[in-house]
């Protein structure tokens, strides 16, 4: 049983749905819900209109991630933001040699899918015409590591003297500070910290491009600093929130920085978004992906979700959607006000690496999870396992299969051994680890939150658990500080 699209994406609900499953008197029951919800994405679309969706400060605030995908002049991504973002690509290919990328949560999880799924794990490695001519990447803001962030200033330190000993010239680091409030601790502390020392090393030329929300009225500090220092900026933009932004120049301005194909990334999520358009609940992929989960965990105690993907350049994936899922739907309050202490609690994990590990609780533990599978029907550059050892038997009988093939036998066999206990699980199929895949993807697991937001009735777009430890942390912040300073 699966739901495909022309595209060859594919959501495979056979371990998902059915007798002793999520059954269909389970979704008979929520079919006013459903089409509730449906009409209410719709009016998302046309209105950017979300009901008793606030702003952090209490104000009515648009929804407006479903615009991202459209590139269309005086919308969020239209022909001159695109052209903005060429002039990036322009500035750094053949010219930076390194961006560190400064973000975190939204503004640094989608960047860093974008990272793995195009560059892979050695980028920094690669000659410079094998990156063509893009600069090596460094993520920092995502935490608050100071060995980590002494490791970066370290490793651009040496690349510095290197670069003055063979090429006699300074090396180029453009520092892209990513952050929509313009003053999260962790990415402006490390932004500054690398900021000021790498200025003070005196042969790395430094410059910094800001990304953050454009409104003039009330101004970032990020903004502020960034009108006064003349530093190029670009836009996440209102009505977009963090876990959405990968969508906007949050994620497009990396990709630009990497040689990312744009608007095939931005095709492939319009074209998930005209699939999340129709009205048959069974050719809808965000509606039946949320649909099922819903119930699953609603009617069946399965409020845990296990984001699997089998690859490693996937793992990110899985990072960036525990964000998605975690912010949008974990709500004490539904959007009447009510206590309802809603969320499924989203898992990272990745095939085969946790079938060594997880898998056992997963197969035995509680009956409370849905293991959801990523996999890729086509590995572009897949290996053969070589007979180099035909006389020892156990090695010569997994020759002569490709990895792929293998990865994909092993993933079917915990897809099998889950089912066969009682064990919920489905798999999203991409037909290739490509920019438009990529699109299809993470726009369909976007939308897929707004619909159960609308089914579990609470605000998919807001966040203000997190503003409890914040309003904590400022005064014991400033509590240092002052001890500090005795
Ligand atoms: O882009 P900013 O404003 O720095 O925020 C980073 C992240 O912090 C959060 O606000 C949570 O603390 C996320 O929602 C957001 O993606």
């Amino acid at each position: 049983m699966s739901l495909k699209l022309a595209s060859g994406f594919e959501f495979d609900y056979e371990n998902l749905y059915g007798e002793g499953k999520v059954t269909e008197a389970d979704l008979k029951s929520y079919e006013e819900d459903l089409k509730k919800a449906h009409e209410a994405m719709k009016v998302m679309r046309e209105k950017g209109f979300i009901r008793a969706h606030l702003s952090k400060d209490g104000e009515p605030e648009k929804v407006l991630f479903s615009q991202l995908p459209y590139i269309e002049e005086g919308h969020l991504n239209s022909p001159s933001s695109l052209k903005h973002l060429q002039e990036l690509t322009d500035h750094v290919k053949d010219n930076v040699d390194f961006v560190v990328s400064l973000g975190i949560g939204g503004s640094f999880l989608g960047d860093k899918v974008i990272f793995d799924v195009h560059c892979g794990e050695f980028w920094n490695e690669l000659p410079k015409a094998e990156r063509n001519g893009f600069p090596k990447i460094i993520f920092s803001g995502q935490n608050i590591d100071p060995r980590r962030t002494g490791d970066i200033i370290h490793y651009l330190e040496n690349s510095a003297k290197v670069t003055k000993s063979h090429e006699k010239r300074n090396l180029k680091v453009l520092l892209l500070v990513i952050s929509k409030s313009g003053g999260t601790l962790d990415t402006m502390s490390n932004f500054m910290v690398i900021y000021d020392a790498l200025q003070k090393l005196g042969d790395i030329d430094v410059e910094v491009v800001a990304v953050t929300d454009p409104n003039m009225e009330k101004q970032t500090l990020l903004k502020k600093l960034a009108i006064e220092k003349g530093w190029p900026q670009y836009a996440v933009p209102d009505g977009v929130g963090g876990r959405f932004s990968i969508f906007c120049e949050v994620g497009l301005t990396l990709a630009a920085c990497v040689g990312f194909d744009i608007e095939s990334f931005l095709k492939g999520a319009r074209d998930m978004d005209k699939a999340c358009q129709n009205d048959d609940l069974w050719q809808n992929p965000a509606m039946l992906n949320a649909a099922l989960k819903f119930a699953a965990s609603e009617k069946h105690g399965r409020d845990i979700e296990v984001m699997m993907p089998y690859g490693d350049y996937m793992k990110s994936v899985s990072e960036w959607y525990i964000q998605l899922l975690a912010e949008s739907l974990g709500k004490q309050y539904n959007k009447d006000g009510k206590e309802v202490c809603y969320g499924r609690t989203p898992l990272v994990a990745v095939g085969t690496t946790d079938m060594h590990s997880q898998t056992q609780q997963h197969q035995e533990g509680k009956l409370n999870k849905v293991v959801q599978f990523i996999r890729l029907a086509d590995w572009e550059k897949d290996l053969t396992i070589p007979d180099i050892f035909p006389d020892v038997k156990k090695l010569s009988d997994i020759s002569g299969v490709t990895m792929g093939q293998a990865l994909e036998v092993a993933r079917q066999s915990n897809a099998d051994a889950l089912a066969s206990n009682k064990r919920y699980n489905a798999c999203f199929t991409l037909p290739k680890l490509n920019a438009y895949h990529l699109g299809e993807l993470l726009y369909m697991l976007a939308m897929s939150v707004a619909y159960e937001g609308e089914l579990s009735n609470v605000d998919a777009f807001n966040q203000p658990g997190v503003e409890s430890y914040k309003r904590i942390m400022g005064p014991k912040l400033a509590e240092v500080k002052a001890a500090n300073q005795k």
